[in-house]
Formats: structure tokens, sequence, C-alpha cells
């Protein structure tokens, strides 16, 4: 089943904090497109982030709408949003399978699960790891695992903060390559947040940098 790939709306946003305004977006995002938002410590990265994800701190204000397509998602709870986080951290679940990992990225009726889960661990060289700990597996084997838990939620948009930051050289390079090309792939707007200039010539998209 092909999702319809939509568009990201960020409508006037303006997120406030005290009564100071600490950012202000108005930006579409298509499929497959990867915007990248850099900006200094503070300047409000990680709240942009919870704001699209749902879990903005109620310590700030937001106004300003969020629509995929021409469903409105800031009024959904995160679970209702259909937008698919990759963090730093792989957060694989350590008491779970590597297979284990991946099955619970599925949609609950996905049909055969077994063969989707055999298929994305052979698209990132892990083929036969589904019984596998995740704990022994090497950091960048754990962020492809991550990153196809991810595609296997099949998410309608996707948040990437800081995703190859603990990577080395060599496997950020091939980390990105995997990454942007799946999620261009599967046609999802993205949006990643980063320090790494690298990082967001990579992505290819355009970018912003907050103040
Ligand atoms: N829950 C909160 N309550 C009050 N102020 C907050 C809260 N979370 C963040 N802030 C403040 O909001 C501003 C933006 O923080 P944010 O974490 O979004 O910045 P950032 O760009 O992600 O920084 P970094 O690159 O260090 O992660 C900062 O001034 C921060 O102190």
């Amino acid at each position: 089943m092909t999702p319809n790939l939509q568009t990201l709306h960020i409508k006037q946003l303006k997120l406030t904090l005290a009564g100071d305004t600490l950012l202000a977006m108005h930006r579409d995002i298509a499929p497959g497109e990867v915007l990248t938002v850099m900006g200094p410590s503070g300047s409000g990265k990680s709240t942009l982030l919870a704001y699209l994800a749902g879990f903005l701190s109620p310590a700030f204000q937001a106004q300003g709408e969020l629509y995929l397509g021409d469903k409105r998602l800031d009024t959904l709870p995160a679970e209702h949003r259909g937008i698919g986080l990759l963090f730093q951290d792989p957060m694989l679940f350590p008491h779970l399978s590597v297979g284990g990992n991946l099955h619970f990225g599925l949609p609950r009726r996905a049909r055969d699960k077994n063969a989707q889960v055999a298929k994305a661990l052979e698209q990132i060289g892990l083929a036969g790891f589904e019984t596998r700990d995740p704990a022994t597996l090497s950091g960048g084997q754990q962020s492809r695992v991550a990153l196809m838990r991810l595609l296997l939620s099949r998410p309608r948009a996707v948040l990437l903060d800081e995703p190859f930051s603990k990577l080395d050289t060599a496997l950020r390079q091939e980390m990105r390559a995997l990454v942007f090309g799946q999620l261009r792939e599967a046609g999802l707007p993205t949006l990643l947040v980063t320090h790494d200039e690298a990082d967001a010539a990579a992505a290819g998209g355009p970018i912003v940098v907050l103040e």
C-alpha cells in the first residue's frame, strides 16, 4: 500500500515564551523534501520539533496551524499525527530483539509482518538478525534498525533531531546516504535539525537558520 504523498504546511507559526517571540515560521515541506533547520543553542530548534510532534511544553504559547495535505494536525494529539521521529540515540527497546523492535513499528493490521521485517533487515544489510539482542549490534547497525522501525510505522512526515551526531565520520556519511535516500524514496516531507553543515548539504533541501 503506497500512502498518499502529502505536503507538510507550517502556517503562520509563532512560538512565544512569556510574551517573547522565540520563533516564527511559515513554510511548506513537499513530499520527499528535507527542510534543514539550523541555529545556535537556545534558538528554538527543539521547541519547534516539540510543537510539530505534538509535545510542546505548556510553558510556550503557539499561534498558527499545521497541516499535512488538507488534514489539520496541530489540534491532534501526538499519536494521531502520523509524524515519525529519529533522534541521535537509536532508542531501540532493550527488552525486545531486533525483530521485535521492527515488529513494534508495524501497524497492528499490517499484512505479512515477518516478511516485511525480513525485507527491512535485508535492505540495511542485516538479513537474518531477527533474534539478535540490540545491545550486541554496533552503533551504526542500531541506527539502521531505528530507521527501518520508523519507516515500517508508515509515517506521513518525519522529524530528524541530530540523527547522525553520535556516529563516527565514515558511518555518518553512509547513514546520511541511507536515511535521505530512503526518505526521498518514500516521498516523506522531512524536517531536519542539525548543527552540522555536511548534514544540511547531504539533505539537499532548503535551509532555515533560526536566530
Ligand atoms: N520547558 C521550558 N520552559 C521554559 N523555557 C524553555 C523550556 N524549554 C526550552 N526553553 C527555553 O526556550 C529557548 C529555546 O530552547 P530550545 O531547546 O528549543 O533551543 P535549541 O535551539 O533546541 O537549543 P540546543 O541547540 O541547545 O538544543 C531557550 O531559551 C530555552 O531556555
